[in-house]
C-alpha cells in the first residue's frame, strides 16, 4: 500500500519534494464549524477522544476541507495522566483539570504505568479507523506530550502561567520530580510504540512548556526524558534514501529555539520551532525543521498571510527538509479563509522555489 501524497514523510527524511508540505498544529478543532457541531453532539471533549468513531471523524474534518499534507489523530496529550488515574476533565473556558492532581511526593510512587492496549485502547482504535478512512491520502501523525509538559499539568492541577508548584518541587525535591518524569517517559514510550503498531506513520512529541525552564533545567528535566523516549521508539531503520516504512519523530519545544542544536542531537528526525526562530540561522540537512508561522498572522489579510509565508520559505531557502506549520496551535477564532490562503500560498510559492 503506498501513500498518494508522501511529501510530509519525504520532507521529514530531508528528501527532495516538488512543493513544501504543510499541516497545522491543532488543525482539528474549534475554528471549524463542523468540529463545533460534532463536539456539541458529543457533549464533552473527553467523550470525543474516547469514542473512536468521533475521534476519527474529527481527524478527517480538516483533511476533507483543506489541501493538507498530513493528518494528526484527534486526541489529547493528557490522555496519559488520565490513564494513570488522575481523572481528566474540562471545565468550559478554564482548560484541563484533574480530579486527583499530584499533591504529595507519595502520590508519585503510587502512579501506575498505563497499559496502552487496555487503558488507552480507544486511541489505538481511533488510529486504526482513521488509517482506514484516510485510505492512504496523506500520512497519519501520532503524538504525545513530553514528560515535562505532562508533569506541569499533573502537579499544577491544570494550566499555569507561572509553574510555581512544579518549580518548587524541581528545586526542593528534585528526586521526586525525576521519579515522576521517568515514569512518564516509560508511559509515553509504550504509548507511542502502540500508536506506531496501530498505524501511526510519524510521531510528534509536544513539549509545550519546556520553554519555561532555565537552560540547565531544560536539559535535565525536559530534554533528558524526551531523549529516553526517542531511544525507546520502534521506528525501524532510517535508510540512506527515503522509505515510507520508516517512522520519523519530531520534537517540538515551544520557546526552545535556543536549544535547537541539543534537540537535534537526540537522534530525532525533525525539530519543531515556534515563530521566534529565524529559520535562516538553523543548520540544514541533518534534521528536518517544522514551523514556524505565528498563528496570529492568520488574523491578517491575504497580502499579509502571503508575505509572511514568503518570508518563511525564503528564510528556509532551497534546502530539503522543511515542513511548513504554525509555530503553535491554531487559535479558535481563526477565519477559515485565512487557512485556505495559507495552504495555497505554501504550495504555490514553494513550487516555484523547489522547481527553480
Ligand atoms: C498543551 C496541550 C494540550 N493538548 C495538546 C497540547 C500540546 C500542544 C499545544 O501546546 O497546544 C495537544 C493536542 N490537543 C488536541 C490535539 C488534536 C490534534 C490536532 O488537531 O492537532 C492535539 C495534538 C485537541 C484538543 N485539545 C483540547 C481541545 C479543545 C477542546 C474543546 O473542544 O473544547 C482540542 C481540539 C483541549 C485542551 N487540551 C490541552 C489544553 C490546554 C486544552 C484546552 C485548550 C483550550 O481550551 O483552548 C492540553
Amino acid at each position: 500500500m503506498s501513500l498518494k501524497n508522501d511529501r510530509y514523510l519525504r520532507a521529514l527524511q530531508c528528501e527532495a519534494v516538488d512543493y513544501t508540505p504543510v499541516w497545522m498544529m491543532r488543525q482539528a478543532g474549534r475554528y471549524l464549524p463542523e468540529y463545533r457541531k460534532l463536539r456539541a453532539s458529543a457533549g464533552d471533549f473527553m467523550t470525543m477522544c474516547k469514542t473512536p468513531e468521533l475521534a476519527c471523524e474529527a481527524t478527517m474534518q480538516p483533511i476533507r476541507r483543506f489541501d493538507l499534507d498530513a493528518a494528526i489523530i484527534f486526541s489529547d496529550i493528557l490522555t496519559i495522566p488520565d490513564a494513570m488515574g488522575l481523572g481528566l476533565y474540562f471545565e468550559t473556558g478554564e482548560g484541563p483539570k484533574f480530579k486527583h492532581p499530584i499533591n504529595h511526593p507519595n502520590d508519585i510512587k503510587q502512579l501506575p504505568i498505563p497499559d496502552p492496549q487496555t487503558d488507552l485502547g480507544y486511541v489505538m482504535d481511533a488510529i486504526r479507523l482513521a488509517r482506514k478512512e484516510l485510505d492512504n491520502k496523506v500520512p497519519l501523525i501520532g503524538f504525545a506530550g513530553s514528560p515535562w509538559t505532562l508533569a506541569t499539568y499533573m502537579i499544577e492541577g491544570g494550566s499555569s502561567k507561572t509553574f510555581t508548584k512544579i518549580k518548587k518541587m524541581l528545586y526542593s525535591d528534585p528526586a521526586s520530580l525525576h521519579l515522576l518524569l521517568d515514569k512518564l517517559a516509560d508511559s509515553v514510550a509504550l504509548y507511542l510504540n502502540a500508536q506506531i503498531q496501530a498505524g501511526a506513520q510519524s510521531i510528534m512529541i509536544f513539549d509545550s512548556w519546556g520553554g519555561a525552564l532555565s537552560h540547565r533545567s531544560y536539559l535535565d528535566f525536559s530534554l533528558k526524558y524526551m531523549q529516553k523516549i526517542v531511544n525507546a521508539l520502534q521506528r525501524g531503520q532510517r535508510q540512506a534514501h527515503y522509505t515510507q516504512d520508516y517512522i520519523p519523530v519530531t520534537l517540538f519545544t515551544k520557546g526552545g529555539g535556543l536549544w535547537f542544536d541539543k534537540i537535534m542531537h537526540t537522534g530525532c528526525d525533525a525539530v519543531g520551532v515556534d515563530w521566534t526562530v529565524d529559520l535562516s540561522t538553523l543548520p540544514k540537512g541533518q534534521v528536518a525543521i517544522q514551523g514556524n508561522l505565528d498563528p496570529t498572522i492568520l488574523y491578517g489579510d491575504k497580502a499579509t498571510i502571503e508575505q509572511n509565508t514568503a518570508w518563511i520559505l525564503q528564510e528556509f531557502g532551497q534546502h530539503n527538509g522543511h515542513v511548513f506549520n504554525l509555530g503553535h496551535g491554531i487559535n479558535q477564532d481563526t477565519p477559515i479563509e485565512s487557512v485556505e490562503i495559507l495552504i495555497n500560498a505554501v504550495h504555490q510559492q514553494s513550487k516555484r522555489v523547489h522547481n527553480d
